[in-house]
């Protein structure tokens, strides 16, 4: 799904006769018209997840939404990073970078709306699994208690009886 303003410009039905400009430009022009119409679209998350393939790449970072397609090559990181980022909040990826100043002002010509912060999946927090108190652990436990216990007194045991025997002899 795209926003209205780049369905029309992606649409190819530009009627002044002229051949439709480049993909990148095309989007460019796009988040500018929606700009200045003063609307950008709300975004599920499930359907900018969705765009997760070099040729049609979509990024959030602090709940906006980016078309970083025309972007891909360009990146002095790199595609796959950004690809990686798809399908999830990427605030925290892109902060870590420390992205400059104009890496900054670069992203306004990939805003193409704002994510609906009620469609983010929450994150899952691992939790441990309780031990369930079981009778087979208590049995295990009672084992080793009594094997501490034992074992050294077979052990002197043993050495008592080595003594008498060598001594006897
Ligand atoms: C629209 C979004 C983004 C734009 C416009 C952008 C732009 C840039 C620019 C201009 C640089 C060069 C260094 C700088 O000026 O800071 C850069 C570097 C880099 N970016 Fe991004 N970036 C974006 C998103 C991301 C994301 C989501 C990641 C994910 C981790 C990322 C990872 C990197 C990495 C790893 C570098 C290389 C840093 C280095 O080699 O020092 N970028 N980016």
């Amino acid at each position: 799904m795209v926003g209205t303003a780049e369905r029309t410009a992606s649409g190819g039905s530009y009627n002044c006769g002229l051949p439709a400009p480049p993909i990148s430009e095309r989007v460019q022009i796009a988040a500018l018209a929606s700009d200045m119409a003063g609307e950008k679209k709300v975004f599920g998350f499930e359907e900018v997840a969705s765009h997760n393939v070099t040729k049609d790449c979509w990024i959030i970072i602090a709940g906006k939404v980016y078309d970083v397609t025309p972007f891909m090559d360009e990146h002095p990181g790199g595609d796959e990073v950004l690809l990686a980022v798809t399908g999830k909040d990427a605030t925290n990826d892109f902060e870590d970078i420390g992205h400059s100043e104009s890496a900054r002002e670069m992203m306004d010509k990939y805003h193409i709306g704002e994510i609906d912060a009620s469609t983010i999946p929450v994150k899952r927090t691992h939790v441990t699994p309780q031990q369930v108190p079981g009778n087979q652990d208590k049995g295990a436990d009672a084992l080793i208690k009594i094997l501490q216990f034992l074992v050294p007194i077979l052990i002197l045991g043993l050495a008592f009886a080595i003594r008498q025997y060598t001594k006897s002899e």
